[in-house]
């Protein structure tokens, strides 16, 4: 690791934007390290996110993360994906500045279609439509706070959406 080591870019946005699925894509098509703060947390937690809820509450669950954004912000040269409620942390959105954030925007229809019934999201594992729905509304000015581009993911692929961001990546 550098001192110049950097994310190639940062993926925000709503649970079921496609974060995670999307970021594997592009990792894979520009040939670089794949990084989800998710699977971060849970490694070094040894458990499920869900279960990290359970046992210890969101608190703890926000801690973990604003430790897994600081260090994947400062060790990933790759694609970087975030947790939907990342941004909430003002120490979060200030350690995005001066990165090329993409924030994937998304609609209530295909994020409700996408995280189903909430398996493995904790927040939505009760009224997942209506939970997302607000979460959404809370966290919209967070992502645009953050991001350098946003690229809309409803009624498109992940590999529609990894091809639209490859040229916001030049320069
Ligand atoms: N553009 C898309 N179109 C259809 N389904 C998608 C799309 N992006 C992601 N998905 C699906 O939606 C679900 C949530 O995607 P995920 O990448 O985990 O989102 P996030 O990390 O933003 O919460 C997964 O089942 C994934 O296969
Ligand atoms: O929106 C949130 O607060 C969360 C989103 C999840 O990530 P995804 O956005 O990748 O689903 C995960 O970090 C955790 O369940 C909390
Ligand atoms: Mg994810």
């Amino acid at each position: 690791m550098s001192a110049a080591t950097r994310p190639v870019c940062v993926l925000v946005g709503a649970p079921g934007s496609g974060k995670t699925t999307v970021g594997q894509f592009l990792a894979a098509e520009l040939g670089v390290e794949f990084r989800d703060t998710d699977a971060d947390i849970e490694r070094l937690a040894g458990k499920p996110i869900p279960e990290i809820f359970v046992d210890e509450g969101e608190d703890h669950f926000r801690a973990l993360e604003r430790a897994a954004v600081a260090a994947a912000l400062a060790s990933c040269a790759g694609v970087l994906a975030l947790g939907g409620g990342a941004v909430l942390a003002e120490e979060n959105r200030a350690a995005l500045v001066g990165h090329r954030v993409v924030h994937l925007s998304v609609e209530l229809p295909d994020a409700v279609k996408r995280v189903g019934l909430g398996a493995g999201r904790p927040l939505l594992a009760i009224n997942p439509r209506a939970t997302l729905k607000h979460l959404m509304e809370q966290r919209r000015p967070l992502y645009a706070e953050v991001a350098t581009a946003t690229v809309v993911t409803d009624g498109r692929t992940p590999e529609q959406i990894a091809a639209e961001i490859i040229p916001l990546l030049k320069g």
